[in-house]
Parts: structure tokens; C-alpha cells; sequence
């Protein structure tokens, strides 16, 4: 089965909201709410993809030391495995804008049940809760 190295971060506020951006029509799982991030490139690090993925779909600028690692999923979809490590940030520089015309929310993380997420994201919100 293919496999899938996706890096992801859960950006936290000034208030502890997480944000989520909800995946477009067209694409696989159109109208769930993911975090940002996306797939590693080969060449690059995890943290290289995500300081990429950040600057194209948000507008936003990150430094690979303000990336902490939270935890990671390993999920077997019916189509192929997702390896997703799920990192923090709580630091960047520019103001989050959906450059890609994606939906965003800013959410506490005791409210992120209430978003229909992406099955490998659900065994994460617990460790994001527990941050605070
Ligand atoms: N960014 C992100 N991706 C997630 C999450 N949960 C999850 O299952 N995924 C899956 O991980 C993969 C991320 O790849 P991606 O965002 O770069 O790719 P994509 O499906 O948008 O397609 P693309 O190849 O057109 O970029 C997708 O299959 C996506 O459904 C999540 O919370 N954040």
C-alpha cells in the first residue's frame, strides 16, 4: 500500500484556539477541516514541507525552531497509509489569510469535535486539549 509523509501543524493564538481549515470541493475529502500542512517532498525535511505549506496556503512565515513536535498518526485509509506528524506553533510572522480560498476557523480545542475532521486526525485532539 502506498504511504503518505505528511507534515501538519495545530497554530495556536493569543486566546489557545487552533486553526483548521476545511478542505476544498474537488479534492479528496472535500468539507472536512484538517490542519494545515501537506505532503513532504522529496529532498525536503518535515519541517522544510511545512514552513513551505504554511507561506503557500496562509501567507504565513514560520521558523523551523518555533515547529514543536506534538505526536503523529499512523492511519491505514482504504486507498493508502498516512504517516502525518502533527507539530505546534504558536510563533510566526504576517496575519493567517486562506491563500487558496479554503475556509478557516479559529477553534478551542475542547470545541474541535464539533468540526467533521479527516479520521486520522481524530486520536490528535486529546493531546491538544491537554496543552492547556
Ligand atoms: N494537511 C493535512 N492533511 C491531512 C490531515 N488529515 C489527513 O488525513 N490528511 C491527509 O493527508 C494528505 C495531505 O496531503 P495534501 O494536502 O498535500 O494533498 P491533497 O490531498 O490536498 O492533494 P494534492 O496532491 O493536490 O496536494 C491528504 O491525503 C489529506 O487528506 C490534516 O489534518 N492536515
Amino acid at each position: 500500500m502506498r504511504s503518505v509523509l505528511v507534515a501538519a501543524v495545530a497554530l495556536i493564538d493569543a486566546d489557545g484556539r487552533v486553526l483548521i481549515a476545511q478542505r476544498p470541493e474537488g479534492k479528496p475529502m472535500a468539507g472536512l477541516w484538517e490542519f494545515p500542512g501537506g505532503k513532504v517532498e522529496a529532498g525536503e525535511t518535515p519541517e522544510d514541507a511545512l514552513i513551505r505549506e504554511l507561506d503557500e496556503e496562509l501567507g504565513i512565515h514560520v521558523k523551523a525552531a518555533c515547529l514543536a513536535p506534538l505526536n503523529f498518526v499512523s492511519h491505514r485509509y482504504d486507498d493508502f497509509h498516512l504517516l502525518m506528524l502533527l507539530h505546534v506553533c504558536r510563533r510566526w510572522d504576517g496575519s493567517v489569510t486562506g491563500r487558496e480560498g479554503q475556509a478557516l476557523k479559529w477553534v478551542k480545542p475542547l470545541k474541535l469535535r464539533e468540526f467533521p475532521m479527516p479520521a486520522a486526525d481524530l486520536p490528535l485532539i486529546p493531546d491538544l486539549i491537554e496543552l492547556f
